[in-house]
């Protein structure tokens, strides 16, 4: 049971008869749980008839005593929003760091025998569910007092059967346990990954980079068993056979620790992967050729350094900011954009007819990302004459795509978006039309979005992947009227504090829960 308004006395006479069914339910007299609790059967009288003040200690142990999780404190069930659109935004905003940078970094930290101090993490789901898990392998994570510097500290040896199978279950990042792993131990295995559901993604690319250093995975029920055999070899070449950025992440993790040169071919040279080779550079690993498709790394067989590293800002926050405010028609700052990433996305936003100016630029605390405020004015967008799609960096990037239908849908005219990455995610944009746009799926991967819309208030259930319902959130800041979004939990996952932040500049959300 949840206790969230219920008054004192309504609460205490629930929570009274859960008490009492679930004593019977484990087949206990009063006296019996009395004795349980070390009090006596009148106050389990008391408490069962709701007569008896609860204290947060006496609950706690009411449910050891009864084995049972009588109540949980906070918020009940799944997380709603009620919006009201229409509203102009104003202002700035500034940009959170990555998600997705931040969860390579909490992998690579495995690496380090030393103290890794993760400055600007994100206070996000994702990054709880890792922190889930190498807590329960043994590794230290403390966040300081302000909440946002995360230490990190791991033990001499990892409690791999310990591991939090369900919290692995729950992210598809775990997959980069693989690359640190391999080197401390000869055999393990790994709950399988999970991750937002965009349909299937192949885990056969990371298989193949990592066999180069003698890992070989066999995919057993729920779980990959890893073997790691040594091979002896001093040097070696990985073509990756897609440029993905986990599976670069990956090898880049393995290749730190390995002896000798790693070449790794047709790299991503993403954001994430950026940052994560500045963290090595830190850690003491030679690696060259950061923000090239070719990355050759000198591996350290010991890496035992005490370091800070600041994570960078998201392009992929950036980029659902600057569609809140154009969405909006808003004359809108987003501070701390990570312009680098961002190019592509810029320049087709001013073929759409965007008009935007851009602060001189500066760095990042990392000491290496271009960052700069964007400031967007209101403007009449038209289609691009050309289609839409994405491609690895220095592409327009592919968790950005979604942002172009809503935008699309404000521009006056047809927009074709191909999204031939995620075989599910462009299908989840159809819920745009559920508020007024015109957006036909051609077929899984391509969606025509006719512009302009006449957006209209409407109650959607929240797709179940990341950035398209971040997109329906943001259509219904552009629809007048009401409109409800339910079951936003999976924003949680890559955004901090998403809801605040945007009425901060002015819009009007309200959470709520059943
Ligand atoms: C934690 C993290 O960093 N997640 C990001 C990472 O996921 P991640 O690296 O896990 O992405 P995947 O390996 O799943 O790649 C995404 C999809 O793209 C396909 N593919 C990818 C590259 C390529 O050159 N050819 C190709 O076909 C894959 O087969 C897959 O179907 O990269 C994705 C693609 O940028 C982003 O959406 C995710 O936000
Ligand atoms: C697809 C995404 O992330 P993940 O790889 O964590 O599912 C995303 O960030 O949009």
């Amino acid at each position: 049971m949840t206790v969230t308004e219920l008054s004192p006395d309504t609460a205490m006479h629930r929570i009274g008869a859960l008490v009492r069914d679930a004593r019977r339910h484990r087949g206990l007299t009063q006296q019996q749980l009395a004795e349980r609790l070390g009090t006596s059967q009148s106050a389990v009288a008391r408490i069962e008839q709701g007569n008896q003040n609860l204290t947060l200690e006496l609950l706690g142990r009411l449910s050891a005593a009864l084995e049972s999780e009588l109540i949980r404190v906070g918020p009940a069930g799944p997380t709603h929003l009620r919006v009201t659109g229409g509203r102009l935004l104003s202002g700035s905003v500034a940009v959170k760091s990555s998600k997705n940078a931040a969860v390579a970094l909490l992998c690579a930290a495995l690496l380090n025998r030393g103290r890794t101090t993760l400055r600007n993490v994100a206070r996000i789901v994702e990054v709880e569910r890792i922190l889930d898990v190498l807590r329960s392998i043994g590794v230290s994570a403390t966040w300081d007092e302000a909440g946002h510097d995360l230490t990190l500290v791991v033990p001499e040896q990892l409690d791999l059967a310990g591991i939090d199978a369900d919290a692995a279950r729950r992210t598809r990042s775990i997959i980069m346990f693989l690359g640190p792993l391999l080197h401390r131990a000869p055999e393990f295995e790994l709950p399988y990954a999970g991750g937002c559901d965009l349909g299937t993604r192949t885990v056969q690319p990371h298989m193949i980079a990592l066999r180069p250093f003698g890992l070989e995975i066999e995919a057993r029920a729920g779980e990959y068993h890893g073997t790691v055999t040594p091979t002896g070899a001093t040097s070696r070449t990985i073509v990756l056979t897609e440029r993905g950025d986990t599976v670069t992440e990956n090898a880049l993790l393995a290749a730190a620790r390995a002896e000798g040169t790693t070449t790794i071919r047709n790299a991503s040279s993403n954001y994430m992967v950026q940052d994560l080779v500045l963290y090595l550079q830190l850690l003491g690993v030679q690696i060259e050729g950061l923000g090239t498709t070719t990355l050759t790394v000198h591996g350290q067989p010991v890496l035992d350094a005490d370091v800070d590293y600041t994570i960078s800002e998201d392009p992929v926050e950036a980029m659902s900011l600057l569609t809140a405010g154009i969405v909006t028609g808003s004359e809108l700052t987003v501070r701390r954009a990570p312009v680098e990433f961002l190019e592509i996305e810029l320049a087709v936003l001013a073929e759409m007819g965007l008009r935007y100016e851009l602060s001189p630029e500066y760095l990042a605390d990392n000491g290496h990302t271009r960052l700069a405020d964007i400031t967007i004015h209101p403007s009449q967008l038209r289609a691009p004459i050309d289609k839409i799609h994405p491609m690895p960096f220095p592409g327009l990037n592919i968790d950005n795509l979604p942002f172009f239908a809503v935008i699309a849908a404000q521009a006056e005219g047809a927009t074709m978006i191909h999204d031939w990455v995620y075989d599910n995610r462009a299908i989840h944009l159809s819920d745009l039309t559920r508020l007024g746009a015109d957006v036909r799926l051609l077929d899984p991967h391509r969606v025509l979005v006719d512009g302009p819309t006449h957006w209209s208030s409407a109650e959607v259930v929240c797709p179940p992947a990341l950035r398209p319902a971040v997109c329906i959130l943001l259509a219904m800041l552009a629809a007048k009227g009401t409109s409800v979004l339910r079951n936003v939990d999976i924003i949680a996952r890559g955004y901090e504090h998403l809801y605040e932040r945007l009425v901060e500049i002015g819009a009007a959300i309200e959470v709520f829960h059943d």
